[in-house]
């Protein structure tokens, strides 16, 4: 076994072609073990093992940078920099971080999570190695989904302009998370495929070595001659015309022609594009045959491919999907938008019911907000479904484009709170901060799959324009659905228990861990209250003010910033109305990022427990001062 003996990138060096192959397969057998029991992306990195491999192989990191896009495809770096040993801990709570991470490692030195930024932080990485007049290499490896994104087109303008000597390796492997869609993958197809360019090619390159090596004017024009049938045959020419020397397209697998070009890359003094063509999965069957499913995979078996799933009630993504499907049938003025996510937001089924309504733009948050503004002035009713996360992409349009302009968006706000393994990164908690203040839109959360569906009944019926439902990344509570679909009064909120010593008001899966609170305080003979501030925007005004009037305890419950959030709503309602000095206290998220680990693992680091509600509220003295809290 070559693997054991790979402590670090220096460990590669020297190694033979043929022993380089010999640890790819390595590599790979050990990927779909270690996954087959933590999960993670394994598609991705079994696509990246020998690119990764000669990348370490030939150059020297962390004295030159590598930057990986996503970073969900790092796995194979970790693992070549000495981090094997942490494989079972992958994205579990203290556990090895499921993307590039600094304080992991030295090797590590951008990180990521959200698409489509290493080619700013390369160029970024590049300019200040020159200031200060180094001369490390600057490694980006960006796949075709990121290069879907807008920040990539921003960089590579920016790369063109200044000409700094770097390389970007485009990962091309067809897929971002579902099959890829837009012009630069049918581009990038053609590159691929074109059999008429690749012959064309060889049988340039061939004549032109046959030119001989002359001086003078004759080279010149040799080397014009060279570059202008370049230019009629090159179809790299779309990076090239950005100022890229464009190298490729190599096979990804094949070690030979990626240490040959990759030792090509280097020699090219200004930015080069290194086009790598992969197979996402590559290596093991099942995630091959469909890489959609192994993007993000659950623990597996690994002869049968089977995930091992616990069953349960299906996910509120799933019911979105469900629900949407009804009401589209009844109104064809439904349209959905999704950004390269129609698997992880619960549209496959719709997509597949009503071909054309379904609009994948790509890794385009931003775009894909825009876009669906302009198709509610037209008429339509789009369903803008994206994660709470990737929606703080697209803040300058949802305020700009839509509700400035008081259009009739639908905003479907999927992964809204914890979401466990990601971490950091992709935790949907920002949105009632960053949209509660935005004029126009409502923003409503379920307390369950049948609110849910009420909700999306709701949005679809409202016309007074945008409206959101955010969602979390867990199953439902598996209650009963209502028969008949019926809209809920905009700005009503609910009481789910009754009590009068003390009150709760939460929001979302916040009202179980009311619950339990409240079962908790009961034995203490305290009979808490249970509000479901469903509607975040607008507030339940009557409800506030007789809540003010009988001037209980009062804890504001949310899985989510705490700073701006629900409960920073309800203080300002009070403090604009003059009423001041109710005991009310905040538990929500402090003013820090939390980790990768379970939701469980996640709300018991800050305090989402009943236990630590329910000692809150016994704590509680009557005119208790309000303080921000999440700090316990
Ligand atoms: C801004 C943003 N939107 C959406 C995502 C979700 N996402 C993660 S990876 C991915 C696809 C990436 O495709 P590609 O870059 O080709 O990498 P591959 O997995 O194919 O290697 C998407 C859409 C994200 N991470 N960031
Ligand atoms: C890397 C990335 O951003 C996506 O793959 C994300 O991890 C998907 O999240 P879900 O698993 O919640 O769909
Ligand atoms: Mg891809």
């Amino acid at each position: 076994m070559l693997l054991e003996h790979i402590n670090g990138p220096q460990d590669l060096k020297g190694l033979s072609k043929k022993e380089l192959e010999q640890l790819a397969s390595e590599v790979r057998q050990f990927l779909i073990e270690k996954l087959s029991v933590t999960g993670g992306h394994l598609a991705s990195n079994l696509g990246v093992v020998e690119l990764t491999l000669v990348l370490h192989y030939l150059f020297d990191s962390p004295n030159d940078k590598f930057v990986f896009d996503v970073g969900h495809q790092s796995y194979v770096h970790k693992i070549l920099t000495g981090r094997m040993d942490r494989f079972d801990s992958l994205r579990q709570y203290k556990g090895m971080c499921g993307f590039v991470k600094r304080d992991e490692s030295v090797h590590d030195v951008w990180e990521a999570g959200h698409s489509s930024t290493s080619l700013s932080a390369a160029i970024g990485m590049a300019m200040a190695r020159d200031f200060k007049g180094e001369d490390n290499r600057v490694i980006a490896v960006i796949g075709d989904g990121a290069l879907t994104g807008g920040m990539a087109f921003e960089a590579l303008n920016h790369i063109g302009h200044e000409k700094k000597k770097m390389i970007v390796v485009l990962n091309d492997n067809e897929m971002s998370i579902a099959p890829n869609v837009g012009a630069m993958h049918q581009y990038l197809g053609k590159i691929r495929s074109d059999r008429h360019y690749q012959k064309a090619k060889e049988e340039l390159q061939h004549f032109l070595n046959k030119i001989p090596a002359v001086g003078g004017k004759l080279a010149k024009t040799a080397e014009k001659f060279k570059d202008s049938l370049k230019y009629l045959l090159v179809t790299g020419i779309l990076f090239e015309q950005f100022g890229l020397t464009y190298l490729g397209p190599v096979d990804g697998h094949d070690m030979e022609q990626l240490l040959d070009i990759f030792r090509q890359a280097d020699s090219v003094p200004g930015p080069v594009l290194v086009h790598v063509v992969t197979v996402k999965g590559k290596g093991y069957s099942p995630a091959e045959a469909d890489s959609h499913k192994w993007h993000g995979i659950s623990p597996y078996k690994i002869e049968s491919g089977q995930v091992v799933k616990a069953v349960g009630s299906p996910m509120y993504t799933q019911v979105f999907g469900d629900v949407l499907i009804e009401l589209a049938e009844k109104d064809e003025r439904i349209v959905a938008v999704t950004p390269a996510m129609p698997g992880g937001s619960g549209l496959m089924e719709f997509a597949a019911r009503f071909p054309g309504r379904m609009i994948d733009v790509g890794i385009a948050e931003q775009h894909a907000a825009t876009m669906s503004a302009a198709l509610a002035i037209e008429g339509m009713k789009p369903v803008f479904a994206v994660y709470s996360t990737f929606l703080q992409r697209a803040y300058d349009q949802v305020v700009h484009d839509i509700c400035r302009q008081n259009l009739n968006v639908i905003f479907a706000i999927d992964r809204a709170g914890f979401v466990g393994p990601d971490g950091e990164t992709h935790h949907g908690v920002y949105d009632i901060p960053f949209l509660r203040h935005v004029p126009n839109l409502v923003i409503m959360m379920p307390k369950d799959e049948n609110e849910l569906r009420r909700m999306m009944k709701t949005a679809v019926d409202y016309n007074d324009g945008p409206i959101a439902v955010r969602y979390p990344r867990i199953n439902g509570l598996g209650v009963p659905l209502d028969a008949e679909l019926l809209p809920l009064p905009i700005g009503s909120w609910e009481t789910v228990r009754e009590g009068d010593s003390a009150v709760i008001v939460a929001i979302g899966p916040m009202l179980q861990v009311a619950e339990d609170a409240a079962d908790l305080l009961k034995r203490d003979g305290m009979n808490v209250r249970i509000v479901n501030a469903r509607f975040i925007k607008p507030l339940d005004e009557q409800m506030l003010l007789s809540l003010a009037s009988e001037g209980k305890n009062m804890i504001v419950l949310e899985e989510g910033a705490a700073l701006g959030g629900l409960g920073s709503a309800i203080l300002e309602f009070y403090s604009l109305r003059g009423i001041y000095g109710l005991p009310i206290r905040i538990v929500g998220i402090p003013d820090q990022f939390i980790e990768h680990g379970s939701i469980k693992e996640q709300r018991a680091e800050v305090g989402l427990t009943g236990e630590r509600v329910a000692a809150e509220l016994k704590n509680m003295h009557p005119r208790s001062k309000m303080r921000v809290t999440g700090q316990h």
